[in-house]
């Protein structure tokens, strides 16, 4: 379990993130939903200690971030919202040097890359460079690297964003198998077709702000008759296309 205690995070007089209270359980796929700088990058960056909330504290399964940084690192696989990493080495290289870091036994590392590489249709590739690849390419490349560890809890920052359809639906069928056996999932997403279909839960940021935590059953059951783009929009601030357009009802 994952609990984020009052985390703000400051950059000057920018509140990213406003005192942010969550709990995330295993065997659910969580989703962040919110605008362009809502804060979903700041707190997922927080749980990976990229950045160091003003203030606050995450516990993860009963230890404190600050204190067990490395034990909870290692039960971490993180994608970042940008694959830009890394870009002069072969996907292999950088494979090599994620099982490295993670001390994969060398079967382990094998068995990993031979069944991600065919799911992903990246095994004819591994011997380029990232640099050379596609967005779409380096996304999955990223996307191998952080899961060959089979860590148990998943944290992707925008995964399934320049895709190919084939491997957005692999991957949403990994996610959610990984959340049935048992484990964590968090991601964000602008797509709310694939937060409606995947996840259990959602924290919805606004500014900063948390404005909606539950489960997607509950907040549709809100307002029955609508998308959950329509609610979104709603509770965003945004007005759906029927109001726009000036239905004064
Ligand atoms: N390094 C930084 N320096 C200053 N401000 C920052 C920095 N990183 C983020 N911010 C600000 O913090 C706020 C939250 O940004 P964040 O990247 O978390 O948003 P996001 O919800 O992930 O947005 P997006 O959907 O565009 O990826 C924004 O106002 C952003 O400008």
């Amino acid at each position: 379990m994952i609990e984020l205690n009052g985390i703000s995070k400051e950059y000057g007089q920018t509140k990213a993130l406003d005192d942010l209270n969550l709990t995330i359980k295993e065997g659910k796929v969580f989703g962040f939903l919110g605008h362009n700088g809502a804060g979903k990058s700041t707190t997922i960056k927080s749980l990976v200690s990229i950045i160091e909330p003003t203030a606050g504290e995450i516990i993860v399964d009963q230890q404190k971030l600050t204190e067990h940084r490395l034990q909870i690192k290692e039960k971490i696989g993180y994608v970042p919202d940008t694959p830009d990493l890394f870009l002069q080495l072969t996907a292999a290289e950088y494979w090599d040097l994620m099982a490295a870091a993670f001390s994969l036994e060398e079967t382990q590392k094998e068995t990993q890359l031979k069944k991600f590489t065919e799911l992903f249709d990246m095994a004819e590739h591994q011997d380029e460079t990232i640099g050379s690849f596609s967005h779409g390419m380096r996304q999955k490349t990223i996307i191998i690297g952080a899961l060959l560890s089979d860590p148990a809890i998943w944290i992707l920052d925008e995964p399934i964003q320049g895709l190919d359809p084939q491997a957005a639906y692999d991957l949403k069928q990994m996610m959610r198998a990984h959340a049935d056996a048992g484990k964590t999932v968090i991601f964000s997403t602008h797509d709310l077709a694939t937060a409606q279909q995947l996840c259990d839960e959602l924290a919805i940021l606004k500014k900063g702000k948390l404005i909606y935590n539950g489960t997607v059953t509950a907040l549709l059951a809100q307002s029955p008759n609508e998308s959950l783009e329509s609610i979104y929009l709603e509770m965003t601030g945004k007005s759906s296309n029927t109001e726009a357009e000036g239905d004064d009802g």
